[in-house]
């Protein structure tokens, strides 16, 4: 089974660009908190020093807090380049690392294979997760080969924010066929992709462990500034699924 959050609805991932929106995303009740730089792209990385910065000031956090993750950047499904921004994150401490995999139906298991191998060294020393991207259509069959290689958890997201969210990309029946495939290997499973609060309870429904979100909690777009009072609108969309 999955190393599910401490909450019987999902869990909240709040994707923060910056220390100053990290301690609002902690005070407003994330449940991840996402090291994430919008403006770099859909998983736009922290610069080194800043990255620190954060573990340290999470690790000085009383016991109960928030899970910590980061992005490693957008990168092409390259061995090479995934291997070397994902250990540049990881030498961080940050405890969860958010690997890209830009597969299309056209590049799929030929090129994940060699990546999960340059991977691999990392995996066994870190909890690593897999992002899918449903705008680029990847083959879902793919999942098992993430618990395979080691990975820690599996999530969809949109590569291009233009494009429609989550939900325009897959049906649910195939998000919840997605999130069940994770679970079965025991693999967190998180869906986002420009989700919106009206997209709370009907992903609820499908069980995965936490939703991301970025472009909801901004009022003025994803690059904009994380507003505490959307945060808390979606803090409470999702506790509203724990009472239901
Ligand atoms: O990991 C979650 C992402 O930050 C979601 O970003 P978004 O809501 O802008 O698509």
């Amino acid at each position: 089974m999955s190393p599910a959050l401490p909450c019987a609805a999902p869990g909240l991932l709040a994707s923060v660009a910056t220390l100053a929106e990290m301690d609002t995303a902690i005070a407003g009740g994330a449940d991840i908190v996402d090291l994430k730089d919008p403006a770099q792209g859909a998983l736009g990385a922290w610069e080194t020093a800043a990255l620190a910065a954060a573990v340290a000031r999470w690790r000085a956090l009383p016991p109960g807090g928030p899970l910590l993750s980061a992005t490693i950047g957008d990168h092409p499904p390259e061995p090479a380049a995934l291997a070397t921004a994902a250990a540049r994150v990881a030498a961080s401490g940050v405890p969860l690392v958010k690997i890209g995999f830009a597969l299309t139906p056209a590049n799929g298991p030929e090129a994940l294979a060699p990546c999960l191998s340059a991977l691999a060294p990392l995996a066994r020393t870190h909890r690593l997760i897999a992002v899918l991207f449903a705008d680029l259509k990847p083959d879902l069959a793919m999942v098992p080969a993430f618990a395979s290689a080691g990975f820690a958890g599996v999530m969809l997201d949109t590569a291009d924010k233009a494009a429609g969210p989550l939900r325009a990309h897959l049906d649910d029946r195939t998000l919840a066929a997605f999130v069940a495939s994770a679970h079965m290997r025991g693999l967190m499973s998180g869906l986002a992709g420009a989700l919106t609060l009206a997209d709370t309870a009907p992903l609820a429904a499908l069980g995965p462990d936490y939703l991301g979100f970025r472009g909801a909690l901004c009022a003025e777009g994803r690059t904009g500034a994380l507003d505490p009072a959307r945060l808390a609108a979606l803090r409470a969309a999702l506790q509203a699924q724990a009472a239901a």
